[in-house]
Formats: structure tokens, sequence, C-alpha cells
């Protein structure tokens, strides 16, 4: 393999303590910034990062790229995006601020049930060519790993095809940015079903067993939730998940403490997001557990409503993810960074927690173990910001300092 090496940033921020700690209970100082650094690396992995003035004179001879000026860090991972759909939802925008709220939309014939028509009306390559456009503008914040949920086909064809609109994103994006699959086929209920569980074994688990014959599918996702399915439909779908060695994930605890996070944790789930009504029971089941807790305050902050208990998972030691939640409902927002940013100084979280959120955590969350920090033997998954310090990337919110 060749080896290439970027010389001379600023600052690498290579994460290294955070990752030994597994991404809990860290301190500012686990963000482990090397000033005038430099890092070595073939396409598969990280062969050294340190003070230029120590690199080895074995790799001084590496043909490199002079990054004077500039931050090195772990690439940024958006761990929960729902981005294939028709249409558009900008008047719920108004009817949220005139006094209406999610479920009430919904009733109304707004919601995901709304957004299922619109996409249910577009054609396949309409689809794929909103959703290459939505992936190129994540891509230029400096994600190079996306998270992706199907969900808005909801009746066999069309889930299938939304599944299937993933792939061939996986494809097109193959050596640039790195495609999660999520099966979430369970988003809403159909009217045509009399009852969730209906649905789940008419559409739901039949698909599923489709799809993964194919291989298509890197996790299968649930909205557990009052209205949406229960607890009985979540522990089916994640049974027949378990049987056909996929990994699961669960919305759980959005609207009320259904104990949908302790139904994740029990299940092994790699994350639960959310958990906006989580209180102590779940908070401690995953604090003992691998189970990521991915948070989304950008849906609280869109939504108007009130937003997780972070403090209380940071102080239990719980491994903790940022994600967008970008969808066309509930958060039409696609800048993972800027959410994080904006829910940092209201989630109490120190700049570690803050970085370890939307990097390391978010990639545990989708089961990409080997990358999140910039040490020996993970993969060169790396973003660069055009500034001489990493408290300059946030500092100036929402403009993007990303180069690459
Ligand atoms: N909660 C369920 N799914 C989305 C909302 C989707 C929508 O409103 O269209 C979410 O993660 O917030």
């Amino acid at each position: 393999m060749s080896l290439k090496a970027f010389r001379n940033f600023s600052q690498i921020v290579t994460l290294e303590n955070a990752y030994k700690k597994d991404g809990r209970h860290l301190l500012p100082e686990d963000l482990s910034i090397i000033e005038n650094a430099s890092i070595v690396f073939d396409s598969e992995e990280i062969v050294w990062v340190g003070e230029d003035s120590t690199i080895p004179s074995e790799f001084q001879s590496v043909p490199f790229e002079d990054f004077t000026g500039k931050t090195l860090l772990p690439e940024l991972v958006d761990s929960h995006t729902h981005l294939v759909f028709g249409g558009d939802r900008s008047s719920e925008y108004s009817m949220r601020l005139n006094g209406a709220d999610y479920q009430a939309i919904a009733n109304a014939g707004g919601g995901i049930l709304s957004t299922m028509k619109a996409t249910n009306e577009s054609s396949a390559d309409q689809l794929f060519e909103d959703a290459v456009a939505r992936v190129e503008r994540i891509y230029s914040y400096g994600v190079g790993t996306i998270e992706i949920k199907s969900g808005y086909g909801l009746n066999y064809e069309k889930e299938k095809e939304c599944s299937l609109i993933i792939e061939r994103l996986k494809d097109h994006f193959e050596g640039r940015v790195q495609i999660s699959n999520t099966y979430m086929a369970a988003h809403a209920v159909p009217k045509e079903y009399k009852t969730s569980n209906d649905y789940i074994n008419k559409v739901v688990i039949p698909l599923l067993k489709e799809l993964s014959e194919i291989g298509v599918i890197d996790a299968v996702d649930i909205f557990h939730e009052e209205g949406y399915f229960d607890e009985v439909d979540t522990q089916q779908l994640f049974d027949v998940a378990s049987f056909l060695n996929i990994p699961v994930k669960s919305h759980a605890d959005e609207f009320k403490d259904n104990k949908g996070a302790i139904l994740a944790v029990k299940n092994n789930a790699l994350s639960t997001d959310h958990l906006l009504c989580t209180t102590e029971d779940g908070i401690s089941a995953l604090a003992s557990s691998s189970t990521v807790a991915t948070l989304l305050p950008g849906t609280g902050f869109f939504l108007g409503k009130p937003q997780a208990d972070a403090e209380a998972f940071f102080k239990a030691g719980v491994k903790v993810a940022i994600a967008s939640d970008y969808n066309p409902g509930s958060c039409h927002c696609d800048n993972v960074l800027l959410v994080a940013s904006l829910a940092a100084p209201t989630y109490k979280m120190n700049i570690a927690q803050l970085w370890a959120a939307i990097t390391m955590n978010a990639a545990h969350a989708l089961n990409f173990k080997n990358q999140g920090a910039l040490v020996s033997g993970l993969k060169p998954r790396f973003t660069i910001f055009d500034v001489d310090n990493i408290d300059k990337v946030t500092y100036h919110w929402g403009v993007n300092k990303c180069i690459r």
C-alpha cells in the first residue's frame, strides 16, 4: 500500500483518550490535541500521528501535502437521517408557530403520512437525484459517514424501492461517503391497516426478510411510540432482525417515557434515539450497556419541545451521540455540526463530549467500530477545517469551515 502524509497542521485533534475511555465520562483534555502535527496513512489505516518534529525517519520521504494553519479532526458522522423523501412540509413550520403541535398536524393530514403520499408520487430516479443532492450538501460540512433510513414508502413496493435507492446511493458515493442503510418501514402505520401489528406482519417483516436475502440492510429501526408502534410490535421486529443477524435501533421515549430505551438495551441495540422523556431507569440501563444514546436536539429546536436531560446521561456515563435527524417534518436541518454546537451549551457538554458525540460515538452507533479517533491502526477517515485551532470550528455558528 502506498503511504501518504499530511503535514504541519496547526492542530490534530486525535480523540485518542476519548477512544480509550469508550466515549464516556469525558474530560476536556480527552480531545488529545497535538500542536504542529502530521499524520501518515495508507488507504486502509493510519500509520503514524504526532508532532511533525518527531516524525520517524522512515516516513520523512513519504510524499506529503502541507496543511500549515489548518486543523485536522476525525470525520464527522451523522448517525440519524431520513433523507430519502418526496415533497416538502414547509407549511407545517408556520402551523407550529401559529400554535399546532406535531401530533395535531399529523392528525390533520400532515406529518409522516403526508410525506408518504408525496414519496409514493415521486419516481425512483427523482428520489435518488434529490437524495444525491442532500448527501452532497451534508458531505460539504465535513460529514464522511451518513446513516440513511427508509420509511416514507410505507407499502411493500415503495419501501423496497427506498431501501434500494439507499443502496444505489452507497454505490454512487463509494470511496467518498460511507453510507449505512437502515430499514425503517416501521415508521408509521398506513391508514389501510387496522392495527400496527397487522402492518408489521403483512409488510414490515416479509419485506425485511426479502431485503435481508439480497443483503442490503445494515440495521433495522422502529418508531416505538404511542400512536405508532408498541412494545409488542417492537419486540417482534427485533426478534426477526436478531434471527436474520441484523442489528437493531429504535426511536424511543420521544413523546413519553414508554421504557423504549430499556427495551432497546435488552435487545442489544446499536443505538436508541430521541430519548426526550427517558427517566432514571432508562438512563442507568443505557449507562451499563453498549447501546449508544443518540440525542437529536435539532428536533426539539424545530418543534419547540423540551430537550432530553443530557446532563443526566453524561453524569451516568452513557455513551452519547448527537445527530441531525434531517427529515422533511420534525427537523429540516441537515447540518449536524450546527445542531450539536447550538445544543452543547444547553446540554452542558464539555468540548470533548461535543466532538465525540458527532465523530466516534456516532460512528459506533452505526457499528463502525474502527474509526472515530486519529490513532494508528484505525481507518484514515478525517476532516480538515480551514482554521488554526479547534475552537474556531464552532465559534462562528453555522459558517462552514470545512475544506475536506
Ligand atoms: N420520529 C419519527 N421520525 C422522524 C420524524 C419524521 C417526520 O416527521 O417526517 C424523526 O426521527 O423525528
